[in-house]
């Protein structure tokens, strides 16, 4: 059978055609069939059942695993609904099939409170369909984000633009270019999704043995990724010139654009992952098991390893130490609010409380744990996996102020975007908007607050933390608005992702609901992505000039 015709029938399942969903459930349906039957009964003991019947079972298991990711996560009952039932007659038949591991999209949010695929409002199901078909998956990401409808819409009509319609890069290009983005911060789900993704549309598997498997093009690119994930405020049009003028191996600059926005993207969505707590997918390795439930344990070792064991005791401790938190901040900002009218700092006092909070932010440390060493697997995708933020943070090293008076997304980043990669400007102007934007006038159990001020002080801590300096923006703040625990989640979050910890995710903000600690990740994400692409557009801009 082509292969592409195999890839037809589960693009099908995306179909809003009934019908042609049917059709291609029934085809799925008769070659799990087929392969039951080719692998013949299952061997009681492990002896070493001959190469092919080995080869057709290892394929038998991606199907059904397939299945069982579509039994859940499918926004389209039927299709659940006939999922299944192929699971449960393969199972009448003798045969092993898997269970989802963990318990849902997240490790630091119950399932219960994450929006189920099948009780969603009407808009809601409109994009998880939306996304299904272009995808032929809804992933843990967007499940989460489904806290946010607005903003995932937006978040994956910009995606979707990105990896699928026509632009400068090949497709196989893009996906590489996210697993290499995804890499620099070990962020094996990502790397996962797209090495998936890369195979599918055709890419030379040669590639994924490492970045110098690649061609000489891309692995060009190596430099401009790392700087741009972990020392933006680096790169220099040096870097942007040797890469349009390689000769052979040149960029052209709509080509360059696509790139650096994938990595920004790429950079900035391993962060909402790790800050998330995001768990593998069901298909995909981790997200499923074949093995049989064990019956004397109730939670699995990793959970005990992680502080997800039994937590009760430790979380009423702390809901009581974080009572009144919320109407502290909240206090904090009705009076910030009020002494805004009256006294106004002079330009010295600004400049210096910028430059103390630039200071402080680097000071912040991120980890608990020392030293974690990548894995081989996801570290050979690129070079030099020690370069990481830590290296100079340490140091101290001074961050240079860049000053969006000079250099904004709204009057310079974003028209360029728009000429060298059409559309994409606006794509990424409306979400950046939507992120800061959003609002549901609520501080955990209060309603009707103005929150402006606060989300203000995250986004712009963020930008903060990479130099850039609104000249109006008063950054004592900062200090009043966030306190430790929140800065040490926001400082791993979007400098060393993955180093993030339930605990870090609990610590902070503790009377909140799990959706405003989404809500924070977003306006996390969206600000770092800014922050990374002002610097590469700033090069770009300087080096066009
Ligand atoms: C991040 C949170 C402070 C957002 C808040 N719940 C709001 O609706 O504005």
């Amino acid at each position: 059978m082509a292969v592409q015709d195999a890839a037809a029938r589960w693009d099908a399942l995306g179909s809003r055609d009934a019908s042609s969903r049917d059709a291609a459930m029934e085809n799925i349906h008769q070659e799990v069939m087929r392969r039951v039957e080719g692998i013949g009964p299952i061997p009681k003991a492990p002896s070493s059942p001959p190469a092919t019947a080995t080869g057709l079972a290892s394929d038998l298991n991606n199907i059904l695993a397939r299945v069982l990711m579509l039994s859940k996560r499918c926004p389209y009952s039927d299709v659940r609904e006939k999922c299944k039932r192929i699971l449960k007659s393969v199972q009448d038949l003798g045969v092993r099939i898997p269970r989802p591991l963990g318990n849902g999209p997240s490790r630091f949010i119950p399932e219960k409170e994450i929006l189920q695929v099948s009780k969603v409002d009407t808009r809601t199901q409109t994009i998880f369909e939306d996304a299904f078909a272009a995808l032929g998956r809804l992933d843990n990401i967007s499940l989460v984000m489904g806290f946010h409808p607005q903003y995932l819409e937006s978040f994956l009509r910009t995606q979707h633009y990105l990896l699928q319609m026509d632009g400068p890069l090949p497709l196989h290009y893009r996906h590489y270019i996210g697993i290499m983005a995804a890499a620099r911060h070990q962020c094996s789900y990502l790397v996962n999704l797209h090495v998936n993704d890369f195979l599918q549309v055709g890419g030379d598997p040669k590639w994924l043995n490492g970045l110098d498997g690649a061609p000489q093009k891309l692995q060009a690119l190596g430099e401009l990724n790392k700087i741009l994930a972990h020392r933006p405020w680096l790169l220099t049009k040096a870097h942007i010139e040797s890469l349009l003028k390689a000769e052979e191996h040149s960029w052209s600059l709509a080509e360059l654009i696509h790139a650096v926005v994938l990595l920004t993207h790429y950079h900035s969505l391993s962060s909402f992952t790790f800050g998330c707590g995001i768990t593998p997918d069901i298909h995909t390795e981790g997200g499923h098991t074949f093995r049989p439930p064990s019956l004397s344990s109730g939670y699995c070792v990793c959970d005990i390893a992680n502080g997800n064991g039994n937590g009760a005791l430790e979380e009423m401790l702390g809901n009581h130490q974080a009572s009144g938190e919320v109407e502290v901040l909240m206090e904090r900002m009705k009076q910030l609010q009020e002494c805004r009218d009256e006294e106004e700092a002079s330009q010295e006092e600004m400049t210096t409380r910028f430059e103390r909070e630039k200071t402080e932010s680097m000071l912040v440390s991120t980890s608990e744990d020392e030293e974690n060493v990548p894995s081989r697997d996801i570290s050979r995708h690129f070079e030099d996996p020690s370069y990481g933020y830590k290296d100079f943070s340490r140091r101290g090293e001074h961050v240079p102020t860049f000053r969006v008076q000079d250099y904004s997304w709204e009057d310079h980043g974003y028209s360029l975007v728009n000429r060298l990669y059409p559309d994409v400007g606006q794509l990424l102007d409306e979400k950046f908007q939507i992120a800061f934007n959003l609002t549901y006038n609520t501080m955990a159990m209060h309603q009707g607050v103005d929150t402006s001020m606060l989300r203000r002080a995250i986004w712009n801590y963020i930008h903060c933390m990479f130099g850039i300096r609104y000249d109006d923006y008063d950054y004592g703040e900062i200090n009043q608005l966030l306190d430790r625990s929140f800065k040490v989640y926001i400082k791993t979050m979007v400098c060393s992702p993955e180093k993030t910890t339930k605990r870090m995710y609990e610590s902070f903000w503790r009377q909140f609901q799990h959706s405003e600690k989404v809500h924070v990740n977003l306006l996390l994400m969206e600000a770092r992505m800014q922050a990374e692409l002002l610097y590469a557009l700033r090069a770009l801009t300087q080096y066009m000039t």
